[in-house]
């Protein structure tokens, strides 16, 4: 996606360097015809931002309206004062008769994206914690009423994509509004699509900024960035919840109410992480349009490492093009690392041809999900255990509300940073778990659970520090 915006940035930049190459070439004084190819040439980088804000305009329109023809001037006038400026900027007044929206009795809280919970700029507090910034947009945690955090999104005046335009095109307010129009969309996609796996908007507002009127800043949930190092040492019921997560949402994604989605940016950094869930936030590239073609050769999928040719079906689309590219996304960025390291080897197999299934395109989105609910289902009900094997419970002591306050040894993958603190899904299970760790001499069991249901363990090297504790038990090794 980075290297579509700097194609394009770059094809901006070479017409601008043609134009300038020209005028310099054409001397002053000349003939009135070279004035005005002089003026032309002048024109012709303006022209090429409105023709972008006029594509960006129609682009939000067809995802607000889930339409494909462009949208009539009675529903402009449903638009806030700062669309309608939008519009202004993108389209010849006569053609959308903006007279008559101009001065009209409409409330600007009254907008078609008004199903969101509104939230607005004066519940936000001005102190602001930066996120991180992409492209775009910039992010910013901030509390409201003192309570909630929250995550502010908005334009970013001291981004590569305002400093880029500002550039070409010296026009900071046409920039922003250009650039705007990203928040637009991702804004009305995150309210039209509705899952457990879309960040969650909260509300939006408009506040002046940097001598720009009305600049847009969404509201929304807050997560924590993905860190793929992070992920890759944490243990593997974490790593596949962040996989389940994936597959799930782009299953919702490929059957969307607006049709089959692909994310064309398709980065860890476009997702963060809520309470161990991954969750999309970066929308702005999302596109519904699905590809036409005359022959499957028009259906190419090409990745850094492998390419794909996909079926032109008779009504000349692209087959499942938008789900594909999503589950090889999901395959070489994500599946491929988390899935298969240190995973339960009774899962593995399953695991292996998930990620082979995927990685070769020989599975839909369907069935990928199909398969991954099945190794949850394994895992979670235990069945993943294939023998287990049952002590005779005289092996181990239990003594009833209590806890071993230290005797600590690391393990991996731990919950726990200093201690070694494992989830099972049974007794019998942390008995082999004891019996597999030399050091392992007692056990306590906690009353937490994981996100499966599964029991969180201590494993402890001794007993001396035995101590009550009326939520916990602690078992005991017998030896002799
Ligand atoms: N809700 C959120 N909570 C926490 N951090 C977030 C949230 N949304 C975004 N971020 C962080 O802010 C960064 C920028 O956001 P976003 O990806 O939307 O901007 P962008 O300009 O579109 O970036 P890109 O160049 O990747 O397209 C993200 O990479 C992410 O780390």
């Amino acid at each position: 996606m980075r290297r579509r915006k700097i194609a394009v940035a770059a094809a901006l930049c070479l017409s601008f360097f043609i134009a300038t190459l020209l005028n310099l070439l054409c001397a002053p004084g000349f003939d009135h015809h070279h004035q005005q190819q002089q003026q032309q040439e002048h024109r012709r980088p303006r022209d090429l931002l409105l023709q972008q804000l006029r594509e960006r305009y129609e682009e939000v329109q067809r995802y607000r309206h889930h339409q494909a023809t462009p949208p009539t001037p009675a529903s402009a006038r449903l638009l806030r004062p700062l669309e309608r400026r939008l519009m202004d900027l993108t389209q010849p007044r006569d053609k959308w008769e903006y007279n008559k929206v101009e001065g009209d009795t409409l409330s600007p809280a009254q907008p078609e994206i008004d199903a969101t919970p509104r939230l607005s700029c004066r519940h936000i507090s001005t102190d602001l914690r930066y996120l991180g910034s992409g492209y775009t947009k910039s992010v910013y945690k901030s509390l409201l009423n003192g309570s909630v955090s929250v995550a502010l999104k908005s334009v970013d005046f001291g981004g590569h994509d305002i400093q880029n335009c500002v550039r070409l095109y010296q026009r900071l307010e046409d920039c922003y509004r250009l650039a705007s129009f990203k928040i637009l969309k991702e804004m009305i996609l995150l309210q039209r699509l509705q899952h457990p796996n879309i960040l969650q908007l909260y509300g939006y507002c408009y506040q002046d900024s940097n001598d720009i009127s009305d600049t847009l800043t969404t509201i929304t949930e807050l997560g924590s960035p993905l860190e793929m190092i992070q992920l890759l040492q944490s243990p593997w019921e974490d790593r596949f919840r962040i996989c389940l997560s994936l597959i799930r949402l782009l299953h919702y994604l490929a059957h969307s109410p607006l049709g089959s989605i692909t994310l064309l940016d398709f980065r860890p950094r476009q997702f963060v992480v809520v309470d161990g869930e991954l969750k999309v936030t970066d929308l702005d590239d999302a596109s519904m349009e699905e590809t036409p073609c005359f022959s499957h050769s028009d259906c190419f999928l090409e990745f850094p490492a492998r390419n794909f040719t996909l079926q032109c079906s008779v009504e000349g689309k692209c087959q499942n093009m938008n789900e594909k590219r999503n589950l090889y996304n999901a395959y070489r960025f994500f599946f491929t690392y988390l899935l298969p390291h240190s995973a339960p080897s009774s899962l593995r197999p399953l695991l292996d041809a998930i990620v082979n299934a995927t990685g070769e395109l020989r599975w839909g989105v369907d069935e990928a999900l199909v398969q991954l609910e099945k190794v949850f289902h394994l895992y979670r009900s235990g069945l993943y255990l294939p023998n287990v094997t049952d002590i005779p419970t005289g092996e181990y002591k239990e003594v009833a509300h209590a806890v071993v306050a230290e005797e600590d040894y690391r393990c991996w993958p731990s919950y726990h940073h200093s201690g070694c603190l494992l989830s099972v899904f049974d007794l019998n299970e942390a008995k082999d778990v004891c019996r597999s760790h030399s050091q392992c001499q007692t056990f306590v069991w906690t009353n937490q659970t994981t996100w499966t249901g599964r029991q969180l363990v201590f494993f402890k090297t001794g007993s001396r520090t035995l101590v009550s504790d009326p939520d916990k038990t602690t078992y005991l090794k017998v030896t002799g």
